[in-house]
């Protein structure tokens, strides 16, 4: 999960977790799986840097090409074959299936490949078959999936039908915008400190667009007291540091410096899109490619029959050499198992404070210079509250307002309750090995 430089927790439980995580990889290597995740899944993950190259040029001589998984299927993916600049050209597509059997990495991990994978796949005239089992109908190129690249950034979720199994939604992103329209629907903060705390885990750049800011003036809809607590938030967001732009996309020529600003910034980028239904991600899209809806329904014969756009991540590419990720997984999700040196770590206000304990949670220790720095009104209350939220494993979905205390309380002390049993159940487990 956290992969944060510099930081290691002390203490006894995280020390046994991180034995009995020990013991379980080496179980895994000793059945014949690889267990390193992050170099590259095939052929050997053991191979030194130099090796791996010597073996990718190998697999390139035999015909192997290196593309981008720009869609992912039940049971095939579309891949956007990669330019010499690495950067996938989206009129160069293929139709793959995956050869499962070359993914090791998928222990504990929903998919084998993800939108934003590099991998590496071999053409083929073999037949795909659909989710329905009928073979494909395509024009495209097809090939198989053999290899994929280790991933510099991936935006995940625990997933929701094995909770100790992580599901990967995105890879590579370089930066994730989230949107939010200020009205209708009206922004959800608590929202953007979840998506906020995963971007900055994964250290992935952000921005944050407000979008329908010409609602703001219609009286109607604004009270004066809206648009105060609107723009105290905002200037929250831009103490800390964040890159927040404010945007009225249905009319670009009122705010041509929003505009030109967001397409200097995705330049050359792939940015996945968070936010939820109905906050205009389609509507800035449009602002970066203004012909893409147009050319999406004049070419309907480039995918098969029976896509589903809707139901799927896919990549988009943007005239200004920028791809975009719309992310239909990403709108709401349930992030939660951080312990809190981490997560306080992906707060970047906190930073600076210290605090008495090492391991101080910022809850009820004594002694602790975030509290001491919310009272002197030098880290907002509403970022503390978010924090305490994301803490205590509440989630965040659509529809739902920040959640109150109460319901954090009583959700604290079923967590509590339920993460004791799981430590006691991995203690006795370990104790277990160890005697064996
Ligand atoms: N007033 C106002 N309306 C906007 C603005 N941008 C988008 N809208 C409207 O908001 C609605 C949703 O916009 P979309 O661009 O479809 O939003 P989306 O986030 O792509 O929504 P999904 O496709 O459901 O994910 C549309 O009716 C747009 O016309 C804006 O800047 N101001
Ligand atoms: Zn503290």
């Amino acid at each position: 999960m956290a992969r944060i430089k510099n930081f290691v927790a002390h203490d006894d439980k995280r020390d046994n977790l991180k034995k009995i995580e020990k013991i379980k990889k080496e179980k895994r290597s000793v059945r014949g799986r690889v267990v390193d995740d992050w170099i590259i899944d095939a052929p050997n993950a053991h191979q030194s840097k130099s090796e791996i190259q010597a073996t990718i040029e190998d697999l390139y001589t035999k015909g192997m090409r290196r593309g981008r998984v720009i869609e992912v299927q039940k049971r095939n993916v579309f891949i956007a074959e990669e330019n010499e600049k690495g950067m996938p050209e989206t009129e160069n597509l293929w139709l793959c299936s995956v050869a499962k059997r070359h993914f090791q990495r998928a222990h504990r991990e929903r998919n084998f490949v993800v939108v934003g994978d590099r991998v590496l796949f071999e053409p083929s005239a073999e037949l795909q078959f659909d989710d329905e089992g009928q073979p494909v109908d395509t024009d495209l190129p097809r090939g198989v999936v053999q290899h994929s690249f280790a991933r510099t950034s991936k935006i995940s979720r625990k997933d929701p039908m094995r909770p100790d199994w992580e599901h990967v939604m995105l890879a590579n992103i370089d930066l994730v915008a989230i949107v939010a329209s200020v009205l209708h629907p009206e922004v959800r903060w608590g929202l953007i400190d979840r998506f906020l705390v995963q971007a900055e885990m994964e250290k992935i750049p952000v921005v944050i667009i407000l979008n329908k800011v010409d609602l703001l003036s219609n009286e109607k809809l604004a009270s004066k007291e809206f648009v105060e607590i609107y723009k105290r938030r905002v200037e929250i967001y831009r103490n800390i540091g964040y890159d927040v732009v404010e945007l009225c996309a249905l009319k670009p020529k009122k705010n041509p410096e929003s505009v030109k600003h967001l397409r200097k910034l995705f330049k050359g980028k792939l940015v996945g899109f968070a936010g939820h239904s109905g906050v205009g991600k389609s509507s800035i899209l449009n602002l970066m490619k203004p012909e893409f809806e147009q050319i999406v329904d004049e070419n309907p014969d480039i995918f098969y029959k029976g896509r589903h756009t809707t139901t799927y991540n896919s990549l988009l590419q943007l005239d200004i050499g920028a791809y975009a990720i719309d992310t239909p997984g990403i709108r709401s999700f349930h992030i939660s198992n951080y312990d809190p040196i981490s997560l306080s770590y992906c707060f970047p206000e906190f930073r600076p404070f210290k605090c008495k304990y090492r391991e101080c949670a910022h809850d009820h220790e004594p002694q602790c210079g975030i509290k001491q720095a919310v009272s002197e009104e030098k880290i907002s209350p509403e970022r503390y509250r978010s924090y305490l939220g994301i803490l205590k494993g509440l989630s965040f979905r659509e529809g739902e307002g920040d959640s109150t205390d109460a319901t954090m309380i009583a959700d604290l002390k079923a967590r509590e309750q339920k993460r004791d049993e799981e430590l006691a159940k991995e203690e006795s487990l370990l104790n277990q090995d160890l005697k064996s």
